[in-house]
């Protein structure tokens, strides 16, 4: 028998005529054996032997969660040298043989089925990937604790999870509505790969429990969820513990799935990788280089302690959601509009600078003629001097880009009003140059209240 091919041009093209999604029939069958051999296109060529009674797995859906963790490690600028955990790999170890085909991410594969465990080994030495995964049999009933409970060293940047979804067979079986119409691919799978106790719920939730135990193992935990009701659980158990987290759902041809993302460590995922139910309207980010303002070195540190002046300045509030190396990015968001009329404001305060000089002269005199004043003009001095006071409370902000900001987390606490800019912030080292762009989210002022912003951060970069 002929060795089975792997990644190769030729294949490809081969593939590619007869089809580009999904699995094509034996087309060498000198390379055939007992088990089912099956060839997936995807950009790639994947060959798997699957026995009779195992998950065919299909490839977009499965592209589809490896994207979206790719989004989630972009959104943290995790780029090299990735590590990834997949839990209950199969006997195709598809995840896997993707994970590390497409990116060459490292990857740990964990299965607790015998047949399944010896399948995903030899699945991984016939597309020659072997240098970077590693399938591992979990011989106990544990989602992760056995990993790490071991003298496993590795954190990884994301673990994966396609988790068996029902609790019992009758489940399985009443789990399709008849009137919805098959799945292309057929029904496939055994008792072991789709059955748990609980269901993907009850095993969900382990996961989630034990996640805790070893927040800092893993930098994005990631689950697939295949019942609607059961992401709403989920999410819900999230909330209640206050875990950042994220979500998202995979629809391919007549199945839908969720993914669900949750993390210890201080990204704020759902901002930067928002649920795709509601989506954030991309906008084009109004981008401004940050000149060299004299005296002070230009580098990322300074420039971003000079715009939080500025934030402050205006009242923007600001929260960190992610500090990398020369990259650092903000959520701000503005309650009431600080910037507008600055001109008008610095006038007023003139006039009642001039005011305050007569004033005294009038203080003066009141102190002598003091019976003689009416109410009337007592209202009309009390109207003035809260106005005065809020004039003067405005400009003793602009005061402060003058004074070294003392910390940066006085406006991190968000009020919970409307806001009328919320956007993102980024500041970017780009070689010699230092860029700061700004998206808009949403707000009542919308974008013309953000090109305000830019306007006044770029009259007040001196
Ligand atoms: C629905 S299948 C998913 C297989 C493959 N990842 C895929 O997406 O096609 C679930 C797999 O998890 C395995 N499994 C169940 N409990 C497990 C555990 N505690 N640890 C590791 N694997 C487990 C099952 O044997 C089965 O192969």
């Amino acid at each position: 028998m002929a060795a089975p091919p792997y990644y190769n041009a030729d294949i490809e093209n081969t593939l590619l005529k007869i089809r580009l999604y999904g699995s094509v029939p034996l087309p060498f069958p000198e390379w055939g054996g007992g088990d089912r051999l099956n060839y997936y296109y995807y950009f790639f060529v994947f060959i798997f032997y699957i026995p009779e009674d195992r998950l065919v797995p299909t490839l977009p859906l499965r592209l589809n969660y490896i994207l979206w963790i790719e989004d989630l490690l972009n959104a943290i600028e995790k780029i090299n040298n990735i590590w990834g955990l997949d839990i209950g790999t199969g006997a195709c170890a598809v995840y896997p043989l993707l994970a590390a085909r497409k990116n060459k991410w490292h990857m740990i594969g964990t299965e607790t089925d015998d047949i399944s465990f010896q399948k995903a080994e030899e699945n991984v030495k016939r597309n020659h990937l072997q240098d970077l995964i590693e399938v591992r049999k979990n011989l106990t009933s544990s989602v992760i604790e056995q990993l790490f409970e071991d003298e496993f060293k590795q954190v990884f940047d994301f673990s994966m999870c396609n988790p068996p979804f029902y609790s019992s067979v009758q489940e399985l079986c009443e789990s399709r509505s008849p009137a919805r119409l098959p799945p292309k691919n057929g029904f496939t799978g055994s008792p072991q790969e789709l059955i748990t106790e609980g269901g993907e719920l009850q095993f969900c939730r382990k996961y989630l429990k034990e996640s805790k135990i070893y927040k800092d193992k893993v930098l994005i935990y990631t689950t697939m969820v295949g019942h609607k009701y059961n992401l709403k659980e989920l999410l819900q158990d999230l909330k209640l513990e206050g875990i950042t987290h994220t979500y998202t759902e995979f629809c391919q041809g007549r199945v839908t799935r969720w993914g669900l993302a949750w993390t210890y460590q201080d990204f704020d995922i759902f901002q930067l990788v928002p649920p795709r139910d509601q989506p954030r309207k991309k906008h084009a980010p109004i981008v401004y280089l940050l000149p060299q303002i004299p005296n002070i070195p230009y580098n990322v540190d300074n420039v971003i302690n000079k715009l939080i002046i500025i934030l402050n300045t205006l009242n923007i509030y600001h929260k960190v959601l992610n500090k990398r190396g020369n990259n650092i990015i903000l959520d701000v968001t503005a309650t009431t509009n600080t910037w507008s009329n600055q001109r008008r404001k610095r006038r007023l305060m003139k006039k009642l600078e001039t005011n305050d000089c007569k004033k005294t002269k009038i203080d003066h005199t009141e102190y002598t003629t003091s019976s003689t004043e009416d109410s009337n003009s007592n209202e009309t001095l009390n109207e003035t001097n809260h106005f005065e006071k809020s004039i003067h409370a405005t400009l003793k902000d602009e005061d402060n880009d003058l004074k070294p900001h003392t910390s940066s987390n006085d406006k991190e606490t968000v009020p919970v009003i409307e806001p009328i800019v919320h956007a993102i912030l980024k500041v970017l080292k780009k070689e010699n140059d230092i860029l700061m762009e700004m998206e808009y989210l949403d707000g009542s002022a919308g974008k013309e209240g953000l090109h305000q912003i830019v306007q006044y951060i770029k009259n007040n970069w001196k």
